[in-house]
Protein backbone atom coordinates (compact mmCIF):
# COMPACT_ATOMS: atom_id res chain seq x y z
CA UNK A 1 0.00 0.00 0.00
CA UNK A 2 2.74 2.57 0.90
CA UNK A 3 4.78 1.62 -2.30
CA UNK A 4 1.77 2.67 -4.88
CA UNK A 5 1.18 5.84 -2.52
CA UNK A 6 4.64 6.81 -3.47
CA UNK A 7 4.59 5.99 -6.78
CA UNK A 8 1.42 8.52 -6.76
CA UNK A 9 2.80 11.07 -4.72
CA UNK A 10 6.03 10.86 -7.14
CA UNK A 11 3.63 11.39 -9.97
CA UNK A 12 2.18 14.47 -8.18
CA UNK A 13 5.52 16.06 -7.69
CA UNK A 14 6.69 16.07 -11.07
CA UNK A 15 3.26 17.23 -12.56
CA UNK A 16 3.43 19.99 -10.38
CA UNK A 17 7.23 21.22 -10.98
CA UNK A 18 7.91 24.16 -12.21
CA UNK A 19 11.02 25.99 -13.13
CA UNK A 20 11.54 27.51 -10.08
CA UNK A 21 9.97 24.98 -7.74
CA UNK A 22 12.13 23.27 -4.76
CA UNK A 23 9.65 20.19 -5.72
CA UNK A 24 12.12 17.47 -4.07
CA UNK A 25 11.92 19.37 -0.71
CA UNK A 26 8.28 18.53 -0.46
CA UNK A 27 9.01 14.94 -1.86
CA UNK A 28 11.45 14.82 1.37
CA UNK A 29 8.63 15.94 3.58
CA UNK A 30 6.08 13.51 2.48
CA UNK A 31 8.06 11.00 2.27
CA UNK A 32 6.91 7.83 4.52
CA UNK A 33 9.00 7.67 7.88
CA UNK A 34 11.55 5.38 7.58
CA UNK A 35 10.64 4.43 3.68
CA UNK A 36 14.39 4.87 2.37
CA UNK A 37 15.68 2.16 5.16
CA UNK A 38 13.44 -0.22 4.92
CA UNK A 39 14.46 -0.13 0.73
CA UNK A 40 17.82 0.23 0.93
CA UNK A 41 17.01 -3.18 3.38
CA UNK A 42 15.04 -4.79 0.65
CA UNK A 43 17.67 -3.70 -1.97
CA UNK A 44 20.22 -5.70 0.21
CA UNK A 45 18.10 -9.14 -0.41
CA UNK A 46 17.03 -8.60 -3.89
CA UNK A 47 19.82 -7.01 -5.76
CA UNK A 48 22.82 -5.16 -4.38
CA UNK A 49 24.09 -3.96 -0.83
CA UNK A 50 24.06 0.12 -0.68
CA UNK A 51 24.99 1.73 2.32
CA UNK A 52 25.01 5.53 1.82
CA UNK A 53 27.33 7.54 4.04
CA UNK A 54 25.36 9.52 7.06
CA UNK A 55 26.25 13.06 5.57
CA UNK A 56 24.71 11.64 1.83
CA UNK A 57 21.81 9.88 3.25
CA UNK A 58 19.22 13.42 4.25
CA UNK A 59 20.56 14.26 0.65
CA UNK A 60 18.70 10.99 -1.40
CA UNK A 61 15.40 11.31 -2.39
CA UNK A 62 13.40 8.40 -3.32
CA UNK A 63 11.71 8.51 -6.37
CA UNK A 64 10.66 4.97 -6.03
CA UNK A 65 10.75 1.90 -3.88
CA UNK A 66 10.53 -1.53 -5.55
CA UNK A 67 12.48 -1.12 -7.92
CA UNK A 68 14.75 1.31 -6.04
CA UNK A 69 15.28 4.82 -7.75
CA UNK A 70 17.47 7.40 -6.14
CA UNK A 71 17.11 11.06 -7.04
CA UNK A 72 20.34 13.03 -5.52
CA UNK A 73 19.90 16.80 -5.64
CA UNK A 74 23.09 19.14 -6.18
CA UNK A 75 25.70 16.41 -6.10
CA UNK A 76 28.10 18.36 -8.28
CA UNK A 77 28.65 22.02 -8.26
CA UNK A 78 27.89 23.53 -11.64
CA UNK A 79 31.89 24.51 -11.98
CA UNK A 80 33.04 20.60 -12.02
CA UNK A 81 29.83 20.06 -14.61
CA UNK A 82 31.23 22.58 -16.63
CA UNK A 83 35.20 21.58 -16.52
CA UNK A 84 34.02 17.93 -17.19
CA UNK A 85 31.86 18.78 -20.38
CA UNK A 86 34.86 20.67 -21.75
CA UNK A 87 37.11 17.73 -21.16
CA UNK A 88 34.51 15.62 -23.08
CA UNK A 89 34.28 18.74 -25.97
CA UNK A 90 38.11 19.33 -25.74
CA UNK A 91 39.08 15.88 -26.38
CA UNK A 92 37.89 15.61 -30.08
CA UNK A 93 37.08 11.99 -29.70
CA UNK A 94 33.12 12.13 -29.02
CA UNK A 95 31.54 9.53 -31.70
CA UNK A 96 28.31 8.56 -32.01
CA UNK A 97 27.16 6.29 -28.91
CA UNK A 98 26.88 2.49 -28.80
CA UNK A 99 24.38 0.43 -27.71
CA UNK A 100 24.94 -3.08 -26.20
CA UNK A 101 23.13 -6.39 -27.83
CA UNK A 102 21.64 -5.28 -30.92
CA UNK A 103 23.34 -4.57 -34.47
CA UNK A 104 24.93 -1.15 -35.69
CA UNK A 105 22.39 -0.31 -37.79
CA UNK A 106 19.56 -1.01 -34.72
CA UNK A 107 21.82 0.77 -32.80
CA UNK A 108 21.97 3.86 -34.46
CA UNK A 109 18.12 4.21 -34.27
CA UNK A 110 17.90 3.15 -30.68
CA UNK A 111 20.69 5.86 -29.45
CA UNK A 112 21.54 8.73 -32.02
CA UNK A 113 23.42 10.82 -29.07
CA UNK A 114 27.62 10.95 -29.75
CA UNK A 115 29.73 10.17 -26.39
CA UNK A 116 33.18 9.78 -25.24
CA UNK A 117 34.40 6.84 -22.68
CA UNK A 118 36.52 8.15 -20.41
CA UNK A 119 39.48 6.58 -20.26
CA UNK A 120 42.92 6.36 -18.42
CA UNK A 121 44.83 7.97 -21.15
CA UNK A 122 42.08 10.73 -22.27
CA UNK A 123 41.93 11.19 -18.16
CA UNK A 124 45.75 12.02 -18.34
CA UNK A 125 45.73 13.48 -21.56
CA UNK A 126 43.26 16.60 -20.38
CA UNK A 127 44.08 16.57 -16.53
CA UNK A 128 40.53 15.13 -15.93
CA UNK A 129 42.44 13.04 -13.15
CA UNK A 130 40.09 14.83 -9.88
CA UNK A 131 36.76 14.81 -11.90
CA UNK A 132 37.19 10.68 -12.40
CA UNK A 133 38.26 10.69 -8.68
CA UNK A 134 35.51 12.23 -7.95
CA UNK A 135 32.71 10.64 -9.71
CA UNK A 136 34.17 7.33 -8.29
CA UNK A 137 34.06 8.75 -4.51
CA UNK A 138 31.13 10.01 -5.09
CA UNK A 139 29.98 6.24 -5.77
CA UNK A 140 31.95 5.55 -3.03
CA UNK A 141 30.37 8.23 -0.69
CA UNK A 142 26.43 6.46 -1.77
CA UNK A 143 27.68 3.22 -0.69
CA UNK A 144 27.10 1.39 -3.98
CA UNK A 145 28.12 -2.17 -3.96
CA UNK A 146 30.04 -2.01 -0.58
CA UNK A 147 33.90 -1.73 0.20
CA UNK A 148 34.74 -4.81 -1.63
CA UNK A 149 33.19 -4.53 -5.01
CA UNK A 150 35.99 -3.12 -7.15
CA UNK A 151 34.37 -3.86 -10.54
CA UNK A 152 33.87 -0.39 -12.26
CA UNK A 153 33.53 0.75 -15.96
CA UNK A 154 35.11 3.51 -17.21
CA UNK A 155 32.83 6.86 -17.19
CA UNK A 156 31.32 8.06 -20.22
CA UNK A 157 29.91 11.55 -21.48
CA UNK A 158 27.26 11.73 -23.71
CA UNK A 159 25.83 14.28 -25.35
CA UNK A 160 22.03 14.72 -27.19
CA UNK A 161 21.70 17.20 -29.50
CA UNK A 162 18.51 18.99 -30.32
CA UNK A 163 16.44 16.21 -31.77
CA UNK A 164 18.83 13.09 -30.45
CA UNK A 165 17.25 10.34 -27.98
CA UNK A 166 18.29 6.85 -26.31
CA UNK A 167 15.34 4.98 -27.00
CA UNK A 168 13.64 2.48 -24.35
CA UNK A 169 16.13 0.08 -23.05
CA UNK A 170 17.53 -2.11 -20.33
CA UNK A 171 21.10 -1.29 -18.96
CA UNK A 172 21.66 -4.56 -18.14
CA UNK A 173 23.25 -6.97 -19.99
CA UNK A 174 20.35 -10.14 -21.53
CA UNK A 175 21.42 -13.71 -19.92
CA UNK A 176 23.08 -15.28 -22.44
CA UNK A 177 25.53 -12.00 -22.93
CA UNK A 178 25.80 -12.11 -19.33
CA UNK A 179 26.93 -15.94 -19.31
CA UNK A 180 28.84 -15.86 -21.94
CA UNK A 181 30.93 -12.21 -20.06
CA UNK A 182 30.71 -13.30 -16.44
CA UNK A 183 29.91 -9.55 -15.86
CA UNK A 184 26.56 -7.77 -14.74
CA UNK A 185 26.12 -4.18 -14.20
CA UNK A 186 24.32 -3.54 -10.94
CA UNK A 187 24.67 0.12 -10.68
CA UNK A 188 23.05 2.69 -13.11
CA UNK A 189 24.64 6.46 -11.42
CA UNK A 190 23.98 9.41 -13.97
CA UNK A 191 24.96 12.48 -13.29
CA UNK A 192 23.35 15.73 -14.83
CA UNK A 193 25.92 17.92 -16.36
CA UNK A 194 23.67 20.80 -17.63
CA UNK A 195 20.09 22.32 -16.99
CA UNK A 196 17.81 21.22 -19.24
CA UNK A 197 14.47 22.84 -19.49
CA UNK A 198 12.66 21.29 -22.53
CA UNK A 199 12.69 17.19 -23.19
CA UNK A 200 15.43 15.00 -22.71
CA UNK A 201 13.90 13.62 -19.28
CA UNK A 202 15.00 10.24 -18.41
CA UNK A 203 11.77 8.19 -18.59
CA UNK A 204 11.11 5.19 -16.67
CA UNK A 205 7.68 3.95 -17.68
CA UNK A 206 6.84 0.98 -16.00
CA UNK A 207 6.99 3.08 -12.70
CA UNK A 208 5.77 6.65 -14.53
CA UNK A 209 8.90 8.81 -13.37
CA UNK A 210 10.61 10.99 -15.26
CA UNK A 211 13.69 13.18 -14.55
CA UNK A 212 14.46 16.21 -15.66
CA UNK A 213 17.60 16.98 -16.24
CA UNK A 214 19.17 19.53 -13.36
CA UNK A 215 23.20 20.12 -12.99
CA UNK A 216 24.66 18.24 -10.86
CA UNK A 217 21.78 16.24 -9.92
CA UNK A 218 22.50 12.48 -9.79
CA UNK A 219 20.46 9.53 -10.23
CA UNK A 220 21.09 5.90 -9.10
CA UNK A 221 18.80 2.54 -10.10
CA UNK A 222 20.13 -1.13 -10.25
CA UNK A 223 19.43 -2.94 -13.61
CA UNK A 224 19.90 -6.33 -12.38
CA UNK A 225 18.46 -8.46 -9.54
CA UNK A 226 21.51 -10.23 -7.31
CA UNK A 227 22.00 -13.29 -9.51
CA UNK A 228 22.53 -11.08 -12.90
CA UNK A 229 19.01 -11.26 -14.15
CA UNK A 230 17.60 -8.24 -15.56
CA UNK A 231 15.24 -6.41 -13.73
CA UNK A 232 13.06 -5.39 -16.47
CA UNK A 233 11.01 -2.90 -14.28
CA UNK A 234 14.03 -0.36 -14.69
CA UNK A 235 13.62 0.01 -18.62
CA UNK A 236 14.44 3.62 -19.55
CA UNK A 237 15.04 6.07 -22.03
CA UNK A 238 16.24 9.27 -22.75
CA UNK A 239 13.56 11.41 -24.53
CA UNK A 240 14.41 13.68 -27.55
CA UNK A 241 16.42 16.52 -26.50
CA UNK A 242 15.27 19.95 -27.21
CA UNK A 243 17.70 21.82 -25.24
CA UNK A 244 21.40 20.66 -25.38
CA UNK A 245 21.90 17.88 -22.57
CA UNK A 246 25.18 16.49 -21.12
CA UNK A 247 25.55 13.86 -18.61
CA UNK A 248 27.62 11.10 -17.58
CA UNK A 249 27.13 7.70 -16.26
CA UNK A 250 29.04 5.08 -14.54
CA UNK A 251 28.26 1.25 -14.11
CA UNK A 252 29.04 -0.48 -11.46
CA UNK A 253 29.18 -4.10 -12.02
CA UNK A 254 30.03 -7.53 -10.90
CA UNK A 255 31.49 -11.03 -11.72
CA UNK A 256 28.45 -13.50 -12.12
CA UNK A 257 29.58 -16.97 -12.26
CA UNK A 258 29.10 -18.47 -15.77
CA UNK A 259 29.71 -22.04 -16.75
CA UNK A 260 31.01 -20.96 -20.31
CA UNK A 261 33.97 -18.70 -19.03
O1 LIG B 1 20.42 10.18 -20.98
C1 LIG B 1 19.65 9.65 -20.17
O2 LIG B 1 18.80 10.31 -19.58
C2 LIG B 1 19.72 8.18 -19.94
C3 LIG B 1 20.96 7.56 -20.53
C4 LIG B 1 20.91 6.08 -20.47
O3 LIG B 1 19.94 5.49 -20.17
C5 LIG B 1 22.11 5.30 -20.80
O4 LIG B 1 23.08 5.87 -21.31
O5 LIG B 1 22.11 4.08 -20.56
FE1 LIG C 1 20.37 3.45 -19.80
Amino acid sequence: MARVWLAVQVRFAFSLRGPETAWWRREIQIQPEGSLKETLAGLAKTHISVRPSPDIEDQLILLHADPAVLLIPNLWRREACEQLIAVARGSGAMRQSHATGVSDAEAQALRTSGSVVITPDITRRFGAERLVRKLFRDLAVLGVGGPQSGYGEFPQVVRYERGQHFAEHQDAFNWEQVQQDGYQRQATFLLYLNDVEKGGATRFPELGIDVQPRCGQGLLFFPAFKDGRQDVRTAHSAEAAVDEKWIVQVWKGKLVPSPRR
